[in-house]
């Protein structure tokens, strides 16, 4: 049932969060909180089914869907990884290829654009009080739409709109969340890799996967994903541009808490309160 009263002051959310503040992901081996500045930067998160990869992305989408500095496109072949962030979403891509490459194209465009204005006003990046937003674009499960489903041509296409998206839309106030359960050279190839600056590997099956996320020749230094426990979901090692791999626990948002920050995002997202919006009517 929707409402269309406006809520009593006291009813309406406090604050909300920024984008271009640090998001808080977890905790490091000695208990201190660990924050990831996302803005201008990319996050790739790699590891096997299980390894907890979800949590990092939840945590992630929810600091943005709490942000009104920025909006969020989601793409989830599975649906209900991210599902209950769609309504805080500018756009929300299930497991159709065809919608997933519109709406990359689309971000291309912006991001063309974004150019040509910054260029016109002599300006390297945008900032916090440019009249348009950053947008997070999460994705779940990147092989789902660049080696799994449609045509070849298609998921071709999908993985040259990603990586050009990657590559130039940091400036651009565009951030890249991508996770995948196929650390493989296939899905994740080095040039791609490497445009990530932040990368997390979750538990991997071996230390060559553990390596495609994190960088050539980290297992060899004796850091590799492989040697995190099966019974440790949430554990993983998180890599900076030009940085050492970090153990990090992170923080697991449960399906209900994921549920209560979504509705709270929603209303926060609700700029004119007597726009409808799925919440039990008030009592007047
Ligand atoms: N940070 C965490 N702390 C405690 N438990 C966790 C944490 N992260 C995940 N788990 C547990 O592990 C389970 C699997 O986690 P999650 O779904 O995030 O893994 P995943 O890597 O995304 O898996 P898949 O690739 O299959 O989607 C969760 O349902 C939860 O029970």
């Amino acid at each position: 049932m929707s409402s269309t009263v406006p809520r009593p002051a006291d009813l309406r959310p406090g604050k909300a969060l920024s984008i271009f503040d640090p998001v808080f992901i977890g905790i490091d081996e000695f208990g201190q909180p660990v924050y990831l500045p996302l803005i201008y930067r990319n996050l790739l998160i790699g590891g096997e089914p299980g390894a907890g990869k979800s949590g990092l992305l939840n945590g992630v989408v929810a600091h943005a869907a709490c942000s009104l500095d920025c909006k969020l496109v989601l793409f989830d072949g599975k649906q209900v990884e991210l599902g209950q962030w769609r309504r805080c979403a500018e756009v929300f891509v299930g497991p159709k290829l065809d919608q997933a490459l519109s709406v990359l194209r689309r971000l291309q465009i912006m991001m063309d654009r974004r150019y040509a204005y910054l260029l016109a006003w002599d300006r390297r990046k945008v900032g916090r009080k440019d009249a348009f937003d950053p947008y997070v674009v999460a994705i779940d499960e990147i092989a789902y739409f660049s080696a799994t489903v449609g045509r070849k041509q298609d998921r071709e296409e999908f993985a040259s709109l990603l990586r050009d998206l990657v590559a130039r839309g940091r400036a651009v106030g565009i951030i890249v969340v991508a996770a995948t359960q196929r650390p493989s050279s296939d899905i994740i190839p080095t040039s791609l890799r490497d445009l990530f600056a932040w990368r997390y590997a979750g538990r991997c099956t071996n230390d060559s996967s553990s390596d495609i996320v994190l960088g050539h020749g980290w297992a060899q230094k004796g850091w590799t994903a492989n040697t995190i426990s099966p019974t440790n979901p949430g554990a993983g090692l998180l890599i900076a541009e030009n940085g050492s791999p970090r153990l990090v626990k992170v923080a697991f948002l449960d399906d209900k808490t994921c549920a209560r920050i979504a509705r709270y995002a929603v209303d926060l997202r609700a700029d004119d309160w007597n726009v409808p919006v799925e919440r039990p009517v008030f009592a007047s």
